[in-house]
């Protein structure tokens, strides 16, 4: 392992909620953050969402992945090639497509060595695959940037960040160790299903892409029934570290299937809390608060059940100066540089993997 400079990094992530993707530049050695640059936003038009939502559970070699690799590949190079200035290396996640860590694998649509001739920089991608392939859950990764920005926040005692994308995941964090990788720093895992099933439901009665603000959730009544017929599925019952696929709870979207959506949405919306509470029953130690990345922080009626479900301070990242939208997009720059180095991106306590490794591919401009 060599010892490195810091450097700018271009971090660029497309979640399971399939709205767009992400990227941002941050200034780091692979260990410590340094500093947060620029970042840009870029949906998908409604053409290129259906590519991808038809591609959905898919592996390499089947029916509309090629189709919704070349999607992903344009949007990243559509969006990232106006944030390279400056930087020195990028880190591509791509689109999760299925992941099914003890059977099949995982897949992101997109190849990187597209992405690394188009942007004229080495890209680093396919974070997933190394952990999945030694035990591992290949998922979360983001823990490890949870733990750097632990210490750039200078926090000092444990806590959590809980990321609401189109799934849930909780980082269980100590920063008073001196890296991630060390047992008792990290204990992370996918809670359950967060706006995935809330989107898909108000989409399909409404044809709007999400909650917007949990306003249909805060009209509509919680079918309790439902939500403790969710809570007796075998994942909530397993042990930490575990993982999920976008679409891992079929029998919650039946459930709400007869109920008119502003009840659907309030059964969804209070299944996502309940769902990190019985996550945090997980935490080695108490924590002092649970800060909130992703998307769902947007939506109040989420925001107000976690505080009841878990009674703890639950605020969004913004309350120490992160930036929730984009904090999967850096994650993925952060662990560029970490694999550039030889660092590692996972340990046992982030996705089960048996010993801690860096994941991740290096594609070079080959001009
Ligand atoms: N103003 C809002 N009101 C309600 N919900 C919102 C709002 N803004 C965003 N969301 C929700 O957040 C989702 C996007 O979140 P985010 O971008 O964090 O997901 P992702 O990164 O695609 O998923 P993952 O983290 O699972 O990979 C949207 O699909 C929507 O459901
Ligand atoms: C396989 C996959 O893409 N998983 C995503 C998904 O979206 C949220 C949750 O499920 C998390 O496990 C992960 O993403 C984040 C960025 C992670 O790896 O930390």
């Amino acid at each position: 392992m060599k010892k490195a400079e810091a450097i700018w990094v271009l971090g660029a992530m497309s979640g399971t909620s399939l709205d767009g993707v992400d990227a941002a530049l941050v200034k780091t050695d692979g260990e410590s953050i340094f500093g947060f640059g620029h970042h840009a936003y870029r949906p998908y038009s409604g053409p290129e969402r259906a590519v991808l939502r038809a591609a959905l559970g898919r592996w390499p070699g089947e029916d509309g992945v090629d189709a919704a690799a070349r999607v992903v590949e344009h949007a990243h190079i559509e969006l990232m090639s106006g944030l390279t200035e400056g930087a020195a290396l990028a880190g591509f996640h791509g689109q999760t497509l299925a992941h099914d860590p003890g059977g099949r694998g995982t897949h992101q649509a997109g190849d990187g060595a597209v992405l690394a001739e188009a942007l004229g920089l080495p890209v680093v991608w396919d974070f997933r695959s190394a952990d999945v392939q030694l035990g591992g859950q290949g998922a979360p990764l983001a823990p490890f940037f949870h733990f750097a920005c632990a210490k750039w926040i200078r926090a000092e005692e444990p806590i959590a960040f809980l990321n609401l994308g189109g799934v849930g995941n909780l980082t269980w964090l100590d920063p008073r160790l001196a890296k991630p990788d060390l047992p008792g720093a990290c204990l992370a895992f996918d809670t359950g299903p967060a706006n995935a099933p809330i989107d898909d439901l108000v989409s399909s009665r409404t044809g709007a892409s999400c909650d917007e603000g949990g306003r249909l959730a805060a009209k509509g009544k919680v079918d309790e029934a439902a939500v403790s017929q969710f809570l007796t599925h075998p994942y909530f019952y397993k042990m930490p570290p575990k993982s999920l696929d976008r679409d891992g709870f079929p029998a919650l979207k039946s459930a709400v299937e007869g109920l008119s959506v502003e009840d659907g949405a309030a059964t969804l919306t209070a299944a996502v809390a309940v769902s990190v509470a019985r996550g945090a029953e997980h935490f080695p130690k108490p924590v002092s608060r649970v800060l909130v990345t992703g998307g769902g922080r947007h939506n109040p009626v989420i925001m107000a059940g976690l505080a009841v479900a878990l009674d703890l301070p639950v605020d969004p990242v913004e309350a120490v100066g992160l930036n929730g939208d984009m904090l999967e997009a850096q994650a993925f720059a952060y662990l560029a540089a970490r694999v550039r180095r030889g660092l590692p991106t996972s340990c046992p306590g982030t996705t089960g993997v048996k010993a801690a490794i860096g994941g991740g591919t290096i594609s070079r401009p080959q001009q």
